[in-house]
């Protein structure tokens, strides 16, 4: 057996597994070890740490390798057998700092539940989408798109946040903004306008807050799962924004449902004021579709907000990394998320450096400090109570169905 050194480098694999952005899900996506030392059997084709092996034994299936975890540096379980169990539809939303690995876990957990029955839908909501990258499959277009790899049909959708605002600001402004403006301009009802300016819709969408793309792309999805068509999905998982953005989408679908209904009402009032005058300029038809179509939306906007509160079906999953600036924002995260009643009942501490058997100072120090920050996550009021599911930092990144199939199998337990 020859053995290599550690460090996170991807070197002391070989050649052959160096990443390549196009290659990596036919070939070598499943190139994943962990920091700590490493050795290869030619014997048996297989590397391993004390902590996992990954064998390189072709397997039938589309799917070139085989990669097979041994131990994880946590036997921490994660209650998968909670999540997976019944065919009712569940929606898993993963948040956190930016760059902490939400978009890797997600599609590892949407993997995950594909395997074990689930039709499976994940759904990017991060205006920088990063879902393309993680399957190594074009997954752009703002349609579902079949994720090719697992066992049972999993659909991702990229919502292209620019579009869905378009699209939103098209049936907000023309038809209930600046359309009903100059209509009631054109009806002479001048005293009306100035209550239109305490809406601010215009505004909002010329320079929308964070988090206004995520709550219309959320909208959008639950558009999607309304249809008949798409009623075979039993699993949803988002990856959604970072933290920032997701307080803000907390608070998003009370506003904007607040102004839409505000919007509806001056409708109303119109509507009586002009009722002698609306027929002679044919206008009646037209109004009525917008009210609909704003109807509509409010209404979707309500079901976000029930959506993130409804306990039975709905869990926010938070997820950090081991430094105290992750953890300290993290603890935020929860704290808002309580306040706002979503329910929240995991912690994922991803990247965490397994134990080393090699000499590496960095590795150590790293560690240590790493230590600390978990230790701080155990004393957290608001982190504490959350069950901790740890994951190891990887050496290579998580690219593909099979490096995600792997991923999946080491935190969701
Ligand atoms: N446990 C891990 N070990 C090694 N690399 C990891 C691990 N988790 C995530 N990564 C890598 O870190 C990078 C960022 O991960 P990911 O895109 O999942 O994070 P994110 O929180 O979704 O980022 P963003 O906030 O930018 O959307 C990716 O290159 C990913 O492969």
């Amino acid at each position: 057996m020859t053995t290599a050194a550690c460090c996170f480098r991807s070197t002391s694999l070989p050649s052959s597994f160096s990443i390549h952005k196009k290659l990596a899900v036919k070939r070598n996506s499943n190139a994943v070890s962990f920091m700590g030392l490493l050795s290869f059997s030619p014997k048996t084709s297989s590397f391993s740490t004390g902590l996992i092996s990954i064998s390189l034994k072709q397997r039938r299936s589309k799917n070139s390798f085989q990669v097979r975890a041994v131990a994880a540096p946590s036997e921490a379980v994660s209650g998968f057998d909670e999540m997976v169990a019944g065919t009712q539809r569940k929606y898993y939303m993963l948040g956190g700092k930016g760059g902490v690995g939400k978009t890797s876990c997600a599609a590892s957990l949407a993997v995950k539940f594909a395997n074990n029955g689930h039709p499976t839908l994940v759904v990017s909501t991060d205006p920088a989408h990063s879902l393309s990258d993680s399957f190594a499959q074009d997954l752009t277009g703002g349609q579902l798109v079949p994720v090719e790899g697992p066992d049972f049909p999993l659909f991702a959708l990229e919502i292209n946040p620019e579009k869905a605002r378009e699209e939103f600001r098209n049936v907000t402004q023309k038809d209930g903004g600046t359309g009903v403006k100059d209509f009631m301009d054109g009806m002479g009802l001048g005293m009306l306008v100035e209550q239109l300016g305490e809406l601010k819709l215009g505004e909002l969408l010329d320079t929308p807050p964070p988090g206004l793309d995520e709550a219309i792309a959320i909208s959008k999805v639950i558009q999607f799962l309304e249809s008949q068509e798409y009623s075979m999905f039993t699993r949803i998982v988002f990856d959604t924004a970072p933290t920032g953005h997701t307080l803000r989408l907390l608070s998003l679908p009370d506003f904007l449902d607040a102004s839409i209904g505000k919007i509806l009402k001056l409708r109303e009032k119109i509507a009586s004021a002009t009722s002698a005058i609306k027929s002679v300029f044919g206008q009646e038809q037209n109004r009525q579709g917008a009210s609909d179509k704003l109807e509509r939306l409010r209404e979707r906007m309500v079901k976000v907000r029930e959506l993130f509160r409804d306990t039975d079906s709905t869990e926010f999953v938070i997820v950090t990394i081991p430094t105290v600036m992750a953890v300290s924002e993290s603890s935020r995260l929860s704290e808002s998320l309580k306040k706002e009643n979503v329910p929240v009942k995991r912690l994922i501490v991803n990247q965490i450096i397994p134990p080393s058997a090699s000499d590496c100072k960095f590795c150590a120090m790293k560690r240590k400090d790493q230590m600390r920050a978990l230790e701080m996550i155990k004393s957290d009021s608001e982190l504490s109570s959350l069950m901790l599911i740890e994951a190891p930092l990887v050496d290579v990144e998580i690219r593909g169905v099979p490096a995600l199939r792997f991923m999946g199998d080491i935190i969701w337990k």
